[in-house]
């Protein structure tokens, strides 16, 4: 199963810092992932999202202080691989757990995760996926169990196991996904994760101890219910995907469902949060 989706090339002047908010402006309208590139920014969105004026709402797009021009095209499958390839900077997280491709060097960190991207998503999110990182970092997950919703490539499961974990469900809904995570769990020697294709409505009478969701806004306030509902008391919820805006109408979700706001990440207008059980 391959999705098509449309192609955006931006380019942007000055670069800095118009691409950081015209992906942001993006994210709000739909579009998923995002490559950077040297003038300025390759965005992506699915055509079932698409509409002809999807631009309408980019106020960036009529701010006299920013040039940018677009070209776009309908393509059938994104190589994300050969867009990592071009793209994709090794992460490393608070110098202690590196994430990174097979063909960069392997680096002297506590944590080295290798990820072979192939086609799924991770791209255009790694201010979502290194602030994940870095709260799991902080996380006891020692002996846990562990849920990563909206896996991708599969690297939040993998740190979950090099952590500690002791069974980890990694689960996404894209195909790509699935695949793309058994490889890297192997990859990467783990086998304390099952990966599953498919979405909120695996997870009837499962129980966790942390459960970890980098998706966005709206799967999340969609699907909150269902995941604190396998969150044992006492238990820890991490959520990325979403802008600082958007925090509102999260809170009010998960304190409606009896969690109580532990701390907020911040990067570049994205942010992450950790609730306590
Ligand atoms: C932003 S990526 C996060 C990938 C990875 N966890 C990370 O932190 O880098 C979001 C992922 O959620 C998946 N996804 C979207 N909707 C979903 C749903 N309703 N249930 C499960 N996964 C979903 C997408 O296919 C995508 O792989």
């Amino acid at each position: 199963m391959s999705a098509i989706y449309i192609e955006y090339k931006f380019k942007v002047k000055p670069l800095n810092p118009g691409r950081e908010i015209l992906i942001a402006e993006l994210g709000y309208a739909g579009f998923e992932s995002f490559v950077e590139t040297e003038d300025g920014v390759t965005a992506y969105i699915q055509k079932g999202e698409w509409k002809t004026d999807i631009l309408g709402d980019i106020d960036l797009l009529n701010n006299d202080l920013f040039e940018i021009s677009h070209e776009f095209s309908e393509i059938e499958q994104v190589n994300w691989n050969a867009e990592w390839e071009k793209s994709f900077q090794p992460i490393v997280v608070e110098s202690r757990c590196s994430v990174r491709a097979p063909f960069h060097e392997k680096p002297d960190t506590e944590f080295d995760i290798v990820i072979e991207p192939k086609m799924s998503f991770g791209t255009g999110h790694h201010e979502t996926t290194h602030m994940m990182l870095e709260h799991m970092l902080d996380t006891d997950l020692e002996g846990k169990k562990v849920l990563d919703m909206g896996c991708g490539t599969g690297v939040l499961a993998i740190f979950a196991e090099m952590k500690g974990a002791k069974a980890v469900d990694a689960i996404d809904i894209d195909n790509w996904c699935y695949l793309n995570s058994l490889e890297n769990v192997e990859r990467n020697s783990c086998s304390h994760i099952n990966v599953y294709e498919g979405d909120a409505g695996l997870l009837k009478g499962k129980e966790y101890d942390v459960v970890i969701a980098n998706i966005n806004r709206n799967i999340l306030l969609n699907d909150l219910p269902v995941y604190i509902d396998c969150l044992n008391k006492g238990g820890i919820l991490l959520l990325s995907g979403f802008y600082e805006d958007d925090i509102p109408l999260i809170d009010e979700a998960c304190k409606k469902y009896g969690l109580e706001f532990a701390e907020k990440k911040e990067k570049n207008f994205w942010v992450a949060v950790k609730y306590v059980n």
